[in-house]
Parts: C-alpha cells; structure tokens; sequence
C-alpha cells in the first residue's frame, strides 16, 4: 500500500500544484509564485473513474491528444440540483502535465492500483436490459448517449439487451447464464426494475433450491447487484435511493461499485403467483389509479395525473379487513421525522441483526415467522372498515410527484415496512391528504389516517351484511363516513395475547349520496366494484386477498441513499474541469 504513495509537482493549464495521493485521497493544490497554498481539490481515489494517458475528452465524443507527458484523471464531483433533496453527480475532468514521462507512468500506475485497491466492489461486467417504450421512450438514447461512454471509460464491458416484450427482461433472469456478471442495469421505471427484481429473486431461491411460495421461508439474497438509469414514468425506486432522476449520477453510482441493500415484500396470493414489491403495494385509490391509467399509457408519464384526477372524482371508498403484526417501536417509528439517508444508523443496527438472525440458507430454514403459515394470531393487530387507500411501503416512495413520499420516515433496509390506513373520509379531506404529498407537510397528521411499522400485512374483503349490500347495488358506498368523527373500537383477549380489532363503519348508501358518484363512475372506469385490485409496483393483481411479508435487505443496489446535503459541499469548480451533462 506504500507504494501507492505519491507526491510531486504537476501541472493544469499553466498553473503550478502540489499532487498528494495518500492511498485513500488523491489531491492537488495550487501554488502560486511565492509558494503559498491556494485552493485544493480532493478527491477520494474511490471516486476516480478513470485515469487516462494523454489530454483526453469523452463527450461530445471521445478524442486522446496522446502527449507524453500528460495524464487525464476523471471523478465524482457532486452539484446541487433545483427541487430536489439529492445531489447530482458529474465526471469531473482534470488534465495534468508532469515534469517527465517517468513521473506520469508513475502517476498512472500508482492512481490505477490506488482504484484497484480502495474500490474494489466495482463492477467489470454487466448485463444492461433497456426498456425502449418506458416513460417517455427514450431509453435507448438515455443509455447510448450518457451512460455507454462513462462504463467505457471506466473499463466495465456490458452485455446491452433492448427488451421486444415485457417479462423478457425477467425470463432471462431466470433461465440464462449469468456467469462472468456482476450486476444488472435496468434503463427504465419501476415496472421494468420490478422484473428484473422478480428475476434475480426466482433465480437467487432457484440456485439455493428454496420454495418462494413458502410464507415462512427465509429467502436467500441474489449475489448480483442491480444499478437503475432512470427513463420510466415514476422512477421512484431510483429518487428513494439517491435523491435525484438522473442517469449521470445514476451511472457513475454504478461505476464506483455502490452498495446499497434494500428491502422487499413477498406479496402472497392464494390463486396466483408470488410478487414481490418494493415501492408501494397499495389497494384503493393506488389500485384503481393504475388500473385506470392502463387505459392511457399513450400519454406517457401523464397518464398518472390524468388518472388520478378521475379516479378522486370517482370517490370511492372499500371495505377491508386489514392485519398486521407491528415492527419493534423502540427501534424506529413512522412518525419519528428522521430520514433514511446515506449511512443510516438505523439500518446499519438491522444489517447486524438481520446478519447475526439469518439462517445460512436453504429450504429447511425457519424464522421465527414460522407462523405466518396463519396457525397462530398472536401478535397480529387487526381493523376494519372502509378506505379510501391501503398503502403498504418497504421504502419513503419519494418521487419528483412527491419528493418526501408515501412515508416520509421509511426505512430502505431497516426489514419493515409502513402500512398507511387512510379510512373513508369527505373528498375535501381527502383531497388534502393527497395535497400533502407535494410538500413537507404531515400527511399523517389527519384524523382519518394511521401510520403502523410493520413486518407482515393480511388484507382481506369482510363477508359481513354491509358488505351483501354494496354487490346488491352493484356500487361501492360514497365517501359519507363516520370516519372523521368516530369510529368502533374493540379489543378482546385469547389467553395472554391482546387482539384488537378496530371497526369504522361507512353508513349504508342512500339513493342521494349514489348519485353523484355513480355517474362520474360511469365517465371515467370502466366497471364499478365492491372491491379494487392491489398496484404492485406499477403491477396490477386483480385479486383482493393478500398475504405480505417484509423480507429485509433481500437486494443490493448500485447507490448508497439519499446523501446529505450538509455534509458535502459542491466541488470547488476549475477551469480545467468539465462535466457530462
Ligand atoms: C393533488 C396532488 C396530489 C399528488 C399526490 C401524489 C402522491 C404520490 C405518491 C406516489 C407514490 C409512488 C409510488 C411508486 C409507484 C410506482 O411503483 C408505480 C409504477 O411506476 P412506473 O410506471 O414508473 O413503472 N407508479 C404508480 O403506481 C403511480 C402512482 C402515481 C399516483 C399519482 C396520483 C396522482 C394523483 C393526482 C390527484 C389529483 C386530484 C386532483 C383533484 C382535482
Ligand atoms: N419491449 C417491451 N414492450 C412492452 N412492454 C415492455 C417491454 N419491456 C418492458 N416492458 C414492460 O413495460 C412496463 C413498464 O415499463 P417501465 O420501464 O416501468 O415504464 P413506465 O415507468 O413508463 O411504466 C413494465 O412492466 C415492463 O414489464
Ligand atoms: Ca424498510
């Protein structure tokens, strides 16, 4: 390692500087003719992209001027972006000039050994899927243009795949080689990533010869990692991880070999296959916004906006039974106003329990959720009623709609999940829930919504009288409610264990609340049901009865969270530094 050591005089442009690399930290200071320090740049060497012979440029395209006595050195350097809590990431560019061509072999080779060294997670090859109608469909351009040149230049060969149908990305995953790769770049939204999920999934229990359908199973993380370009429609798995849509940061977090675990929800049905989510799971208006927006893909991201307007106008509210068993309130707590960001303290104490908990692997491997298998309702909470959204989230679903997010507070990798219960309410109400979002604003703090961290949910439709009524009638009630005002709570208990059960009742349907409702209903959906389907991930699950489980840090991804913005300053700009952008 001492031989990484460096230190001598270079030169940028006709300035005079000082070069240091100790190993961890290549920097450089300029001095000025009486020998005095003025400003430095430091660059850690796990930030350095690329270290190149000559004076080279990569964009508008690639051009070496092959000077002997010069070296080009590309890094990180972080800006601040409008709007966002993220910061942006570009390549930075310095061409320095040495005193003899020994010095610049010197230079080059101990900063490549330096990378080598103190970066060793970087990836050497990857697998690229592109999904070329996501979001506005300019996957492909994204990818070519802005994110090819910064692998190439960072010596990571890749294995480009431009999808022809959806699934295609994922089927590959499971039946393909996928020796001699580290990774798996996504260039698309969040439907697209969630295939590439359920691939390396499927495939990581596949290899380890685990049953996913098994409730009570410990699954078994995929060895590869997942980096993300953003180029779909909410791209909330991309700003939930590194604060900003955009494919140059996205990138270069690929490039470096960031790791960054994640969280997952194992959604279980009774008549259909296995899902997994990341994003939101959510039941209600989330449902029926997606369901609807089906219908107006050709609009782009749009559609959402689009959809979501009808689907509030449609004003519906379901009936539900929701369960769920909470997560350890000592350790965090939704409504705590922390955020998860890069290096949090919180998720750093799970990867050390969930590490020391962890089974080593395979089939034969039971938690201690051996009973979500529903032979014990121990330390289950339940409630029922009617609402307006179910909303279950492994992460804060922070998203250019709604910068914070779903739940503000939501942990990437803490192993559980938040489940917002927003009860049926007024449209006024409602509408200041939604509103809520756009800003930093509690959206919890309303009467008619709850915040639970949670490890596992039930949902299921209640049989009971009210519920004959509403398929009699072939509509959903309207929003008129009792919910902001009071509601039935019940609590009883088997042997030891307390077993809530909470009750808020919509009040049956007269012909004047239907009317307004109805109508709209039949501009804008379709069909009217008594139930709505779940939006896994941008997904839809036509069914109602589902069965989740958090699994913690079952991924990786290229990123390492939301980074503070207090605690890095912008990179001191200098003539010879350029950006991609
Ligand atoms: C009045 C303004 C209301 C703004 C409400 C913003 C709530 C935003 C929460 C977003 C959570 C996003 C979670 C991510 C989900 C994605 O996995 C998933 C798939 O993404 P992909 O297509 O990129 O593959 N995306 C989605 O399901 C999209 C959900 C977006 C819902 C947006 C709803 C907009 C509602 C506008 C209501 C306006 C009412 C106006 C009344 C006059
Ligand atoms: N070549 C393709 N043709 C049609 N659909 C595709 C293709 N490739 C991927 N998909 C599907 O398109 C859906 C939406 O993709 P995504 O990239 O998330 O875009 P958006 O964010 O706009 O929804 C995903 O569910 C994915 O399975
Ligand atoms: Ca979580």
């Amino acid at each position: 390692m001492e031989t990484e050591k460096l230190e001598s005089t270079l030169w940028v442009g006709n300035k005079r500087y000082r070069a240091v690399l100790n190993g961890w930290h290549f920097k450089w200071t300029e001095v000025d003719k009486n020998n005095r320090d003025k400003n430095t740049i430091s660059v850690p060497v796990s930030e350095v992209v690329g270290v190149e012979e000559g004076r080279v440029e990569i964009l508008p395209q690639k051009s070496v001027e092959d000077t002997d006595k010069d070296f080009t050195v590309f890094y990180v350097k972080r800006c601040r972006s409008g709007g966002t809590y993220g910061l942006l990431w570009r390549l930075g560019r310095t061409q320095f000039s040495c005193p003899s061509r020994v010095l610049k072999d010197q230079w080059i080779t101990n900063l490549r050994t330096s990378v080598k060294t103190h970066s060793p997670r970087r990836p050497h090859r990857l697998l690229v899927f592109i999904n070329p109608f996501g979001g506005k469909k300019k996957g492909r351009k994204i990818y070519h243009s802005l994110v090819a040149p910064l692998f190439e230049l960072a010596g990571i060969s890749s294995h480009v795949i431009v999808t022809e149908r959806a699934n295609q990305a994922r089927d590959h995953l499971l039946k393909k080689d996928l020796i001699g790769f580290d990774g798996v770049v996504c260039v698309g939204g969040d439907g697209m990533f969630s295939e590439i999920l359920h691939g390396l999934i499927g495939r990581a229990q596949q290899e380890a010869g685990i049953c996913e359908n098994d409730p009570s199973v410990t699954l078994q993380p995929s060895s590869l990692h997942i980096g993300i370009i953003p180029a779909g429609s909410t791209d909330c798995v991309c700003y939930a991880t590194v604060g900003v849509i955009d494919p140059v940061t996205s990138a270069l977090h690929i490039v470096v070999g960031d790791s960054q675990p994640l969280d997952v929800c194992a959604v279980h049905q009774a008549s259909a296959p296995l899902r997994y989510s990341v994003s939101l799971l959510g039941y209600g208006f989330y449902g029926d916004v997606l369901a609807e927006s089906e219908k107006h893909r050709w609009m782009g991201p749009l559609r959402y906006d689009f959809s979501g307007t009808m689907v509030y106008l449609c004003n519906r509210s379901y009936a539900g039974i929701v369960q769920y068993i909470p997560a350890d309130p000592v350790l965090s707590s939704p409504r705590d106003r922390t955020r998860c960001l890069s290096g949090c303290s919180v998720c750093s104490r799970s990867t050390e329990r969930l590490i020391h908990h962890s089974p080593d692997s395979g089939s034969s491997s039971r938690s201690h959720y051996s009973h979500f298998n529903g032979d014990s309702a121990d330390e289950w909470v339940s409630v029922e009623g009617r609402f307006r959204c179910v909303s279950l989230t492994c992460m804060s679903c922070a998203c250019p709609r709604s910068p914070l997010g779903l739940s503000p507070s939501a942990h990437l990798a803490d192993g559980t999940g938040d489940l917002i219960l927003v009860w049926d309410t007024n449209p006024l109400g409602f509408l200041k829930y939604l509103y809520r979002h756009t800003s930093a604003q509690d959206q919890f703090d309303l009467p008619f919504v709850e915040v639970h961290r949670v490890k596992a949910v039930r949902f299921s439709v209640p049989s009971s009288k009210e519920e004959e009524d509403y398929e009699e009638t072939g509509e959903p009630s309207s929003a008129i409610s009792e919910a902001e005002t009071g509601y039935v709570e019940s609590a009883s208990r088997s042997g030891s264990q307390m077993h809530l059960t909470e009750k808020r009742s919509g009040r049956e349907m007269t012909d004047k609340q239907k009317t307004p409702d109805s109508f709209l209903c039949g501009l804008c959906c379709s069909k009217s049901s008594a139930v709505s389907v779940w939006n896994c991930d941008g997904e839809i699950l036509p069914i109602t009865e589902v069965f989740c489980r958090i699994h913690g840090q079952l991924l990786h991804l290229y990123a390492r969270g939301i980074e503070d913005q207090a605690l890095h300053g912008c990179s001191v700009e200098n003539e010879a530094t350029s950006y991609i952008n």
